[in-house]
């Protein structure tokens, strides 16, 4: 069994920190969350101060993915056994974890070329949650929501998150590929009962975004009904229409975020009950819907 306990906290850059406010805020309808830094926008769903950081920068891309353990020894536990798989763990500063309101981290780069944090004691804020449009985010047990990372290594990052740090396998879904590749898999993998947290999904990742999308779930189908009429009312592009997944069983849409990959924004995701689950191989993606023809090219990863 994995310590990993959920998906914490993530840090992205963007070089267009004005529109990401209004995407953030006016039209997914996060909390104002607080934080160190000015110049960062702070998106809050939840008891912690920040679940989403955003910082002004160059580029857009993924700069920190922090997976949360149970305490201070599991910490240990996990940099010992990275250590032991030969991978180079850097702990954070005191200075460093203050910044991401946590006690303590460590780092790494995962085989995706992914900045990779593992911590524990996050610092909370109980000042009454109030998001612009009423939603409540789900998080709690299940983690912040889950990311979808491009690797050019699938076996190798599949690998690494089974066998290195626990992570469950959750199934998998070909994808249309030349033969001579042999079968392309997008893999899908969990540490809770939220159906997965990460997926591997094999394409071109040369540096930026280095992420495909990063899904949040809300606790009501009107919620994501009334964030797609602000996408598109705000001109925000649409990716992918409203549909329901076959695998977690998700209602989500995805909307390109300004950067180049997507958020996808859902709701009544499954809950996995370890004891009967076995990792099956899903042959469509979807039950309805989630057009993808609209969408715009990723940017270059
Ligand atoms: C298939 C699926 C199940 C559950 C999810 O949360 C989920 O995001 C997906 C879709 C994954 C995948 C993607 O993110 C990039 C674009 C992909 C490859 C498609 O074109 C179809 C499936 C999509
Ligand atoms: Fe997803």
């Amino acid at each position: 069994m994995t310590e990993i306990k959920g998906l914490g906290y993530l840090k992205i850059q963007t070089n267009d920190i004005a529109r990401w406010r209004t995407f953030a805020f006016d039209v997914l309808g996060f909390a104002e969350g607080s934080g160190p830094d000015e110049n960062a926008l702070y998106l809050r769903m939840d008891e912690r101060a920040a679940r989403i950081v955003v910082v002004p920068g160059e580029t857009d891309e993924v700069i920190d993915i922090g997976w949360e353990v149970r305490d201070g020894a599991a910490l240990t536990r996990v940099q010992a056994t990275l250590e032991g798989a030969g991978v180079a763990v850097k702990p954070l500063s005191v200075e460093e974890a203050e910044a991401r309101r946590v006690e303590e981290a460590i780092s790494f780069t995962d085989p995706t070329g992914a900045n990779v944090e593992i911590f524990h004691g996050p610092v909370l804020d109980h000042s009454p949650i109030v998001t612009p449009f009423g939603a409540g985010f789900v998080t709690g047990a299940q983690g912040l929501g889950h990311v979808v990372l491009p690797t050019t290594d699938p076996v190798g990052a599949l690998d690494f998150y089974t066998d290195v740090l626990g992570f469950l396998p959750r199934g998998a879904m070909r994808l249309p590929a030349p033969p001579e590749f042999g079968p392309m898999r997008i893999r899908f993998l969990g540490v809770n009962e939220r159906h997965h947290s990460l997926a591997l999904c094999p394409a071109p990742h040369g540096g930026a975004p280095g992420l495909i999308h990063v899904m949040v779930e809300v606790d009501s189908l009107d919620a994501v009904g009334q964030a797609l009429d602000r996408v598109i009312k705000d001109g925000f592009s649409v990716s992918s229409t409203l549909g329901r997944h076959t695998n977690d069983k998700m209602v989500s849409f995805y909307v390109r975020a300004p950067g180049g990959w997507d958020i996808e924004f859902g709701t009544e995701g499954m809950k996995v009950d370890e004891t009967h689950y076995t990792a099956e191989e899903i042959t469509a993606d979807s039950y309805w819907g989630h057009d993808w023809s609209g969408s715009e090219p990723l940017a270059a990863m």
